[in-house]
């Protein structure tokens, strides 16, 4: 017997993750009304979850990260306030955010506690568990950079999230660098070695023109949550789109419970309004997938790569070839300096 049940109509849930991937693209500067507008529009279509935080979780709002115009436990408020059917989730990452943030959030309304660590840490995610499922809160667990494990080590992290009271175990391609059967084979090994003692959830991105097939390869293997953000409102060149995944969805009969034409209006009408550019498939998103780079240095390696004259992508190259993870945004400077140095 799974831990969470979904209604019988469902067969994959769907976590909308705009309002916290998104705040990467957007350097953190959501305002209340365009959080209230997009939980209005995301939930009016039938979306069952949405994430809310700053990019970096909770707490994230910082000097290495960037600073958030809204506090995130203001949106989180506004969010829940707003949605009338769509459960509210936050994402933590142990360190970035404290114990506290959880509650706060909770005490805002907030019911999914997303849990986030590096993919071979999850250890450090064992306490945030704990706590979590002592108050009552959903729990999902994100491995991130799931690309730099192979499979038999993704599943044994996930085993500690699980036996700590993680209810959903992500394969996250922080990266967009896994191709179909990379993902099929993660998340199915996660399948295996949970059981059912956690569900198994995919979070992909853009960065190799994928998510939409990753998420169906995932889907597929056993995945029973998906993430994406309406318009591909996220880091890198963006999430799988919402929009895109329902409607191929609803082709290959995977029940979403999403309604194909809200959310392609939601997409257009609302989503797109509060964006400061679309998510693009460009130079800088493409070399993160290909070298395996984390999605959200892609706005601090154009702030680097402006700032001492080099290029961006090459900034991004590098960063790939030094397997930098999240929370080592700072040595992108290190790498421009160095390529300004190799330049005069
Ligand atoms: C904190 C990260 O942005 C989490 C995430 O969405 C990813 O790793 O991808
Ligand atoms: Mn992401």
């Amino acid at each position: 017997m799974l831990p969470i049940t979904f209604s019988d109509s469902l067969d994959v849930r769907v976590t909308d993750t705009s309002l916290r991937d998104g705040s990467h693209h957007k350097r953190h500067k959501f305002t209340l009304d365009e959080a209230r507008a997009m939980v209005s529009a995301i939930d009016g279509a039938g979306v069952p979850v949405i994430e809310v935080a700053h990019g970096d979780g909770l707490g994230g709002s910082s000097f290495n990260y960037g600073f958030s115009t809204t506090p995130e436990q203001d949106l989180i408020k506004v969010a829940v306030d707003t949605a009338k059917r769509a459960k509210i989730a936050f994402l933590m990452l142990p360190g970035v955010g404290v114990k506290d943030d959880i509650l706060i959030a909770q005490d805002n309304g907030a019911s999914i506690c997303r849990i986030a660590t590096h993919c071979t840490e999850a250890d450090i995610s064992v306490q945030h568990f704990g706590l979590a499922r002592e108050r009552g809160l959903e729990t999902v667990g994100f491995l991130m950079m799931a690309h730099s494990q192979p499979p038999e080590a993704l599943a044994k992290q996930a085993r500690i999230m699980a036996d700590a009271g993680c209810q959903c175990v992500y394969v996250v391609d922080s990266a967009g660098a896994l191709v179909l059967e990379q993902v099929a084979d993660r998340v199915a090994a996660l399948v295996t070695e949970l059981g059912t003692d956690a569900q198994v959830g995919f979070h992909g991105h853009e960065n190799l023109g994928l998510g939409v097939a990753n998420s169906i390869a995932a889907a597929r293997a056993g995945a029973v949550q998906i993430d994406g953000s309406t318009r591909r409102f996220g880091a890198g060149a963006g999430n799988t789109p919402v929009e895109a995944f329902v409607g191929v969805c609803d082709k290959l009969g995977i029940r979403t419970d999403v309604d194909f034409f809200a959310i392609v209006d939601a997409a257009e009408d609302v989503v797109r309004p509060a964006m400061p550019q679309e998510c693009l498939l460009d130079r800088m998103a493409l070399m993160m997938g290909y070298a395996g780079v984390y999605s959200s240095f892609l706005r601090h390696a154009y702030r680097q790569a402006e700032r001492y004259g080099v290029s961006g992508a090459q900034i991004l190259v590098r960063a790939g070839e030094r397997k930098l993870v999240g929370g080592q945004e700072d040595q992108l400077i290190d790498i421009a300096l160095e390529l300004r140095r190799e330049a005069s």
